[in-house]
């Protein structure tokens, strides 16, 4: 892995943010010149974001700047003509950042005004403020006096933002969002918790924000998503020794092609056999619900384990034998509302056979003795769906701590209050809350959503950082099982760490989702659709790779 892509891996609070940087000026980097460097590199993207070479330019502007290349700007195709672009400026660095981005566009020709409602400004900052304002750029303290603009660039607050956006500052903030003016914010949304991704007050509405150095937590939290608008990372050199410092371990990460794609169990060894590519067992379905074992059964397909058997209600076998021809489908004694009564595995073989166990998919709740008999087996078990209501009412950590083979569950935020009643709730810090659930079960929790995570019970963090609304359908997270079960059955035989294929997976899964959203559009992706994609999605990947 180059050092881009390790960079690109890491997420950090605040602090850690914080504790880096301090390294980095410890070591003898002056301040100021960190600022320059990070803030060039910022108006050199918007530039090349919003602005391109072959601008025609009006005539008062080509008498301002007659030859210079340098200063042949106009808007790029994807933006209207930018006549002013307004900077935000906050008290901090932040703001220090943004005005030094104010005085390099005002270099490049832009016309640039300055909105700064402080008074007290850090020192640096405040020196900046004033050599812009020398350049005779215009600074507004009220929000009514800042002229209309076509960008504006949020420098009021990154991760120094310590507490609640009230008053002006709030009204400010709130009458600029409703401007409907795109806006590009320097490292978070200003009014985001940097860790938590939590509105403090109110917060910028960003159509781009620039993180700097480091991936923050917040801007992985779905409750910051609305606010953040397209990510970006801006590398700014962080020596890899100060992050190792002071990151150690577990650390979060954000799971990107790299990682994904060094974890397939690809290329297969030339000489093997369907049992060493591994053996899963998938314990779904019922009368009610036979699409979901046949979309779990389809997930398990792409993954390309060499064996698949699938335990169902008799009754809905021979749909199973007509979707998935190349499992074995095992045909067991129903209940009478057409649940699974009793595990009926052919002759010879008992759960010990199988690499790896999935049970949960489309199973209903009377399912129950069928989840008790898995989790007493020695098999890496992945629960979903009415596997994990059944092991909720069974209490969740109690029953998990007896099992000495590893557990992965799968849930989305209801199924994960009904799993950890005890636990702060997902919905507000979602990396705190699936952390803690994986410490204290002892599973690896995978907690879905726009952005899934993923914590194993000693603390590592896996972020998905990409996917697509579409997969918000029915369905899509009996395919997610499938998959990941698949890829965990050929991790255990070839030995590979399970954690990572569990992480692997949702970055598959969601790619997949991206690619048929962008062929079909996000209405396109019904789940069936999506096990068409999933093999697709990887092809492409990786002939992308070797280009690379
Ligand atoms: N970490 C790094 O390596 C770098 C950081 N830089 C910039 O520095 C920023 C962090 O700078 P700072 O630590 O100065 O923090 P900020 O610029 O985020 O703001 C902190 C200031 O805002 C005030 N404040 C906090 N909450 C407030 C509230 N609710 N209402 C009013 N005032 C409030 C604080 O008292 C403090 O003066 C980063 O986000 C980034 O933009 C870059 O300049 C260079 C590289
Ligand atoms: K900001």
């Amino acid at each position: 892995m180059n050092r881009q892509e390790q960079i690109s891996q890491i997420v950090v609070t605040a602090q850690q943010m914080r504790d880096i940087e301090a390294r980095i000026f410890a070591a003898g980097m002056p301040v100021a010149a960190l600022m320059e460097k990070v803030a060039g590199l910022i108006a050199s993207r918007i530039q090349t974001l919003y602005l391109s070479e072959d601008t025609i330019l009006g005539d008062a502007e080509r008498e301002k700047f007659p030859a210079s290349p340098r200063h042949r700007v106009t808007a790029s195709s994807s933006f209207p003509r930018l006549n002013k672009i307004g900077i935000l400026v906050g008290p901090g660095h932040n703001g220090g950042d943004a005005l030094v981005v104010a005085r390099e566009l005002h270099f490049q020709g832009l016309e640039v005004c300055i909105w700064c409602p402080f008074s007290k400004l850090k020192e640096l900052t405040s020196q900046h403020l004033q050599y812009a304002q020398s350049l005779g750029i215009p600074c507004y303290q009220s929000i009514e006096d800042l002229p209309d603009c076509d960008l504006l660039v949020d420098g009021l607050f990154g991760f120094g933002l310590e507490r609640e956006l009230k008053d002006s500052v709030a009204s400010a903030i709130n009458h600029l969002n409703d401007k409907s003016v795109p806006i590009i914010s320097i490292d978070v949304p200003s009014g985001l918790h940097t860790d938590t991704g939590e509105v403090l007050g109110t917060a910028i509405r960003a159509s781009y924000t620039f993180c700097l150095g480091l991936w923050k937590l917040g801007l992985l939290q779905d409750q910051a998503l609305e606010y953040v608008g397209k990510a970006e990372l801006i590398d700014f050199d962080i020596p890899w020794a100060d992050v190792e410092a002071v990151l150690g371990n577990p650390q979060v990460k954000r799971i990107i092609r790299a990682t994904a794609l060094s974890t397939l169990p690809l290329p297969r060894p030339p000489v093997t056999h369907k049992y060493k590519e591994g053996h899963l067992l998938l314990i779904c379905g019922s009368r009610r619900y036979s699409g979901g074992a046949i979309l779990t059964g389809l997930g398990a397909r792409a993954s390309g384990v060499g064996m698949l058997s699938i335990a169902v209600p008799e009754s809905i076998k021979s749909i199973m034998v007509s979707h998935l021809p190349e499992a074995l489908i095992v045909g067991c004694p129903e209940t009478k509302t057409g649940a699974i009564a009793q595990l009926q595995l052919p002759e010879n073989t008992d759960l010990s056979s199988f690499s790896a166990i999935a049970c949960g998919p489309g199973l209903t709740k009377d399912a129950v003795p069928i989840v008790q008999q898995v989790l007493e087996s020695a098999n890496p078990l992945v629960l979903d769906a009415d596997g994990l209501n059944i092991l909720a009412e069974m209490g969740t950590s109690q029953t998990l701590q007896k099992r000495n083979a590893l557990t992965v569950l799968t849930p989305h935020t209801g199924e994960f209050k009904r799993l950890f009643p005890e636990l702060p709730d997902a919905k507000q810090d979602r990396i705190k809350a699936v952390r803690a659930a994986a410490k204290e079960s002892g599973a690896v929790v995978l907690l879905k959503g726009a952005r899934t995570a993923i914590a194993d019970p000693q603390g590592s963090i896996w972020i998905n950082p990409e996917s697509t609304p579409a997969l918000a359908r029915g369905g899509s997270g009996d395919v997610l099982t499938g998959l990941m079960s698949g890829l965990i059955a050929q991790a255990v035989t070839r030995q590979l760490p399970i954690e990572k294929m569990v992480a692997t997976a949702a970055w598959w899964h969601a790619q997949a989702g991206i690619l048929a959203a962008q062929e079909r559009t996000e209405l396109g992706v019904d789940a069936f659709t999506l096990t068409e994609y999933l093999i697709r999605v990887i092809s492409t990947t990786l002939e992308i790779s070797d280009r690379c």
